[in-house]
């Protein structure tokens, strides 16, 4: 019988030829350089406003290429900033590098790479659900934390230890108890905003990106515990680690810095 392997996903570097806006204009992530940010009054003079509550998280799923908290959205708003509406939560997932190294992030700031970076994806408002406002200019907003190896993370220990319940593709574990996924944000709210694009296929140019500047310190086993996640290699099933989309061309994008 014709054995019909489901194929193994392509690199970032094949992507545009099947998403040719891969080599488009607004294109993410890219390298954060700080001495040509521009700092904007008007980003402080209205906060952003993050409001989420604590029971908004349903469940973790392993997408095959990262972990994924679903959200269900109610009371789970951003606004302010850069953002010219609300937006709500719909999810967060990460990106990560091999065991024990320190790439993995997909921002980098002035070249410097972080072990890992969580992403919280948000839609905006005005648009009836997230598949209709995800392929908009200003359809989703996403708040990029960097991870860096240190202490370890109470807020993102109670997700952590989930990784090893979700080993496959599809595996899914519902989260029973209260979390607010506000935790994971740095106690400075400063960041950088652009305008981008999705870092994964379908890759639309909808993004506007809030990467904050201070990491927040994740342990060595919280990091190693991404790895509990699973997925297709070449050779086969193994840790699932470098899903992250090495920086894009700038294309003489504007970098606004609180
Ligand atoms: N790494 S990242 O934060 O830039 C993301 C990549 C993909 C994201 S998604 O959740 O919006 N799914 C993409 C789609 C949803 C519906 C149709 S395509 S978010
Ligand atoms: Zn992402």
């Amino acid at each position: 019988f014709l054995q019909v392997a489901s194929p193994v996903p392509q690199g970032p570097n094949k992507w545009h030829e099947q998403f040719p806006i891969a080599k488009g204009q607004r294109q993410s992530p890219i390298d954060i350089v700080t001495s040509n940010a521009k700092v904007d009054k008007a980003l402080s003079d209205n906060p952003l406003k993050v409001s989420y509550s604590n029971n908004c998280c349903q469940s973790v799923t392993n997408t095959g290429a990262s972990f994924q908290v679903v959200v269900d959205g109610a009371g789970t708003e951003i606004s302010g900033g850069p953002l010219d509406s609300t937006y709500k939560l719909v999810q967060f997932h990460a990106h990560w590098g091999p065991l024990g190294g320190d790439e993995g992030s997909e921002h980098t700031v002035d070249g410097v790479t972080y072990p890992a970076e969580l992403h919280l994806v948000h839609w905006n408002q005005k648009y009836k659900d997230v598949g209709e406002a995800v392929d908009k200019p200003d359809g989703l907003a996403v708040i990029g934390v960097f991870f860096s190896r240190g202490k370890e993370h109470a807020g993102f220990k109670p997700i952590s230890d989930l990784f090893a319940k979700v080993p496959r593709k599809a595996d899914k574990v519902d989260i029973s108890f209260n979390y607010d996924p506000a935790c994971l944000l740095p106690a400075r709210r400063d960041y950088w905003t652009y305008l981008g694009s999705l870092t994964t296929p379908p890759l639309f140019e909808s993004v506007t990106w809030i990467v904050m500047k201070d990491p927040v310190e994740v342990s060595a086993e919280q990091l190693a515990a991404l790895r509990n996640l699973l997925w297709e290699t070449p050779s086969g099933e193994g840790q699932m680690c470098n899903n992250y989309r090495p920086p894009q061309p700038l294309q003489g994008r504007l970098v606004r810095s609180t």
